[in-house]
């Protein structure tokens, strides 16, 4: 489904200060953790991978026998802030009732972070509905990427969505916010191949970071750039450096199609954060419901 049905005066009459309010919450949140917007860049990602972005990752287990959601999958390790998006639900029912999908409210956060921690200012249409199904562990396992995929298959993920070779690099650019653990790196790390290229010094730190091929704990982890807490370009920089942190960050700046645009970015920020906000747009409208394909939930952890 393409996002020909979402509009940007969408909420004008329904809901007519939802992007005020959600910025303000926004800023709230952001005053007491500067690492949520990271955390609110992937899980908009995230959701819209499996099924679209239809907030169908905040859903909480239907199946009491088996607890089996999408967040279960090892490659949801790490997401958090979920409850965040159920505070902002409870605000804007408040302020109108009914109105306001989850599936919305995670993309305007998605948007604020970006916002928030230097990044451009993208006007996203709304409109997106919520799911009425849920899925599983599975479907994210399957749908998700390891940190380790081929630049090929980088490409397939994003121009099944509409985006150019540019703006599918662009939008890994989302690597220049936070950070990554320890079980996804040591497998890079331990099972080195020869077309991957590393900085020296880094790979030391990695291994001081990550010892064990198999993590001891979950709680280790590494920026993803060197500001993790700032959307800019470094991400791009690093990368040319061999200091990106996932095979996939890596891949980029060694594969011919693709590292004449790493260059660029690196060069001009400007022109990543155009490229970025495009990219951007095409990833928050694709796949989505609208009007009756699905429903504003009440509470976005469950189904109506
Ligand atoms: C398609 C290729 C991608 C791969 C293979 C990938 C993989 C990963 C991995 C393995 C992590 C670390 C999770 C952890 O260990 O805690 C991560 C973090 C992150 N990813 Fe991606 N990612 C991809 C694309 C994206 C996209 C498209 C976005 C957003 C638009 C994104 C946003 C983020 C952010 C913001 C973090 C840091 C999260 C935090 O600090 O909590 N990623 N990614
Ligand atoms: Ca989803
Ligand atoms: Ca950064």
């Amino acid at each position: 489904v393409h996002g020909g049905q979402l509009g940007y005066d969408y909420y004008k009459y329904s809901c007519p200060l939802l992007e005020d309010t959600v910025k303000k919450e926004m800023i709230a949140i952001f005053a007491t953790d500067i690492s949520a917007p990271a955390a609110f860049l992937r899980l908009f990602f995230h959701d819209c991978q499996v099924q679209g972005c239809d907030a169908s990752i905040l859903l909480d287990s239907h199946d009491l026998t088996t607890h089996n959601t999408e967040l279960v999958s090892s490659k949801n390790f790490g997401i958090r802030k979920q409850e965040l998006i159920s505070h902002i639900k409870s605000v804007l029912e408040l302020e109108c009732p009914g109105q306001v999908s989850c599936a919305d409210i995670i993309a305007l956060a998605a948007k604020e972070s970006v916002l928030f921690t230097g990044g451009p200012h993208i006007t996203i249409p709304l409109g997106r509905k919520d799911s009425t199904t849920a899925t599983n562990s599975k479907q994210a396992d399957l749908n998700l990427p390891s940190p380790g995929i081929t630049v090929d298959q980088l490409l397939h993920i994003f121009t099944s969505k509409g985006m150019n070779l540019e703006e599918s690099v662009a939008i890994l650019g989302a690597h220049t916010l936070g950070v990554g653990h320890c079980v996804n790196i040591v497998n890079r790390l331990y099972n080195r191949k020869p077309s991957d290229r590393m900085d020296f010094v880094f790979e030391q730190m990695l291994r001081l970071k990550c010892p064990t091929r198999v993590p001891l704990t979950n709680l280790t982890f590494v920026s993803n750039d060197l500001t993790p807490f700032v959307f800019d370009n470094q991400y791009y920089t690093n990368v040319l450096m061999g200091k990106g942190l996932f095979g996939i960050d890596s891949s980029i700046s060694t594969d011919p199609r693709t590292l004449p645009i790493v260059r660029r970015f690196a060069a001009d920020q400007n022109y990543f954060f155009n490229v970025f906000s495009s990219a951007f747009v095409k990833l928050s409208s694709t796949n989505v419901l609208t009007q009756r394909q699905g429903e504003v939930r009440r509470q976005c952890n469950r189904i109506n």
